[in-house]
């Protein structure tokens, strides 16, 4: 049975009694209090062996508060917890040195686990990292998906761990691996991110480690690579599934070895450099192609980071809109609200591009359109306006001309959505999803081609009149196709 004496302090009773109930239930001793002050008194009189506390108190918040007690007590582990689910408040807890941060409403099980653990790690005070003060950074979104990310990223700031992120294109890797940069330890040093992607792939081996003087053709002064001017910062490596062979090998060599040598030059180097990978590609299927080696797929999967699609966090979109409503009001174009239809056609829509083509449709809205309130048939014309109902390979459209039989179009489709993903094969469950996909425009065009008549667009169809129109209020396309 675990053992020890808890602090609690939050100001919600409910709160205060259902912890102290699962906690007690858990072997331990609580002593609970609904302010600051008392959980400091307690703190100073040298009691508790761990304290639980809310953020928002109504004499203290606890964030100012936690410096103090680490500074008395440093080796007292401490859990926040908070409903302002934001990345700065798992930011500022982990500054503040507390030893977990918890989002509420979180599962009682596993506070009595974060409890456990506290209670038997080696007494080694957690160190909180010094405050960036940058208030700055953009990451939205609350859904529980992105507060694991910012749980991630809190425990993450005070180490210089290699890290993995994938997700799919446009879901923020990027913008991870910044604020992995700015809020760690190296934010002083620089951030340098590399695209393989956007790199020929005879170049990449001198762009991440330089060249000497007449290494190769062309090469007529000597080059300093990203290796050289990431020392003392963090390296982003984008894309890294489309790292040639060699380079990879060169990368395992420095991971290993700590040192490299530039192209043509033969004086190793040493190299101070935290590595952030990102990839949308799934790894392990090249490691099977033989196209990604395995071992440097471990140097580099330290942490693994998944951000999930856009899709499978719908409740962020408000905040995500808002937010770049407000960004493009900073540029000049003027900010506009989304009415209910508006705001419902984003989450039911499936975001191939992500929060990047969520992004690009607020900045559309905001420049093309006058009124002040964007409507469900606006955000419907945008949507439709786009090239992509499917990935495609870049600089390809796909029209149907009238004269190619539908299974012909269809077949195109598919064999340049495969195309589109070069070497890997599409996230699984493909049936259920194309089919899907199908249906609504299929019962679109039906309904359009009927001038909206339900009754006739089912004969049509050929299916029943009550599955149809429950299907058209599902997806609610009679308000799309009649409006226009
Ligand atoms: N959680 C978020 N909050 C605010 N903005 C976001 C968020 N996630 C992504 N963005 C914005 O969306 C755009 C795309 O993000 P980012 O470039 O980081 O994606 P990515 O996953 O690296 O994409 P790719 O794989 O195509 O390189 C950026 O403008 C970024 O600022």
């Amino acid at each position: 049975m675990p053992s020890g004496q808890i602090l609690l302090a939050d100001d919600d009773a409910a709160i205060r009694t259902v912890l102290n109930q699962a906690l007690s239930r858990a072997g331990y001793e609580v002593r609970s209090t609904s302010n600051a002050a008392t959980l400091w008194r307690w703190i100073a009189q040298g009691e508790g062996d761990l304290v639980i506390t809310d953020v928002m108190m109504p004499d203290e918040n606890a964030f100012d508060l936690l410096p103090r007690i680490k500074k008395l007590r440093p080796d007292l582990p401490i859990i926040v917890m908070s409903a302002q689910n934001t990345f700065m408040t798992a930011i500022k807890a982990s500054e503040r040195g507390a030893y977990e941060y918890l989002p509420k409403p979180f599962d009682l099980k596993e506070l009595v686990a974060v409890v456990g653990r506290a209670l038997s790690r080696p007494r080694s005070p957690s160190n909180p990292t010094p405050s960036s003060d940058n208030e700055d950074i953009p990451l939205i979104g609350r859904s529980a998906a992105m507060q694991e990310i910012y749980r991630a990223l809190a425990r993450l700031m005070p180490t210089d761990l290699t890290v993995m992120i994938t997700g799919e294109s446009g879901t923020g890797k990027e913008l991870v691996a910044r604020a992995l940069h700015d809020y760690g330890k190296r934010r002083q040093g620089p951030f340098v991110a590399v695209n393989m992607a956007a790199i020929p792939r005879e170049l990449i081996e001198s762009e991440l480690f330089g060249h000497e003087k007449g290494a190769f053709t062309g090469a007529t002064a000597r080059n300093t690579g990203r290796f050289e001017q990431a020392e003392g910062g963090t390296l982003f490596l984008d894309e890294i599934g489309d790292m040639p062979m060699e380079a990879q090998t060169r990368l395992l060599r420095v991971l290993q070895q700590g040192e490299y040598t530039t192209v043509g030059g033969r004086v190793p180097i040493k190299t101070n450099v935290r590595i952030i990978a990102a990839t949308n590609k799934d790894l392990r299927v090249l490691i099977q192609q033989g196209l990604f080696r395995e071992d440097l797929f471990f140097r580099l999967n330290v942490v693994p980071l998944r951000l999930p699609p856009l899709r499978e966090r719908v409740e962020d979109i408000p905040d995500l809109a808002r937010h770049f409503f407000v960004l493009v009001e900073k540029e000049g174009l003027s900010r506009k609200q989304l009415d209910v239809e508006a705001m419902d056609r984003l989450k039911r829509y499936r975001w191939p591009g992500n929060v990047r083509e969520l992004e690009n449709l607020i900045r559309r809205l905001a420049a093309l359109y006058p009124q002040d309130t964007i409507t469900g048939a606006i955000v419907d014309a945008e949507l439709d306006a786009q090239p992509m109902a499917l990935p495609q390979p870049a600089g390809k459209t796909a029209h149907a001309s009238p004269s190619e039989g539908l299974s012909d179009a269809v077949e195109r489709h598919l064999a340049e959505y495969f195309s589109g993903y070069r070497d890997t094969l599409p996230p699984p469950g493909l049936y259920h999803r194309i089919l899907r996909e199908i249906e609504g425009p299929l019962i679109g065009a039906a309904l359009a081609a009927t001038r909206g008549n339900q009754i006739r667009a089912a004969e049509l169809l050929g299916v029943n009149r009550n599955t149809l129109r429950k299907k058209v209020r599902d997806l609610e396309l009679m308000v799309v196709r009649t409006s226009r």
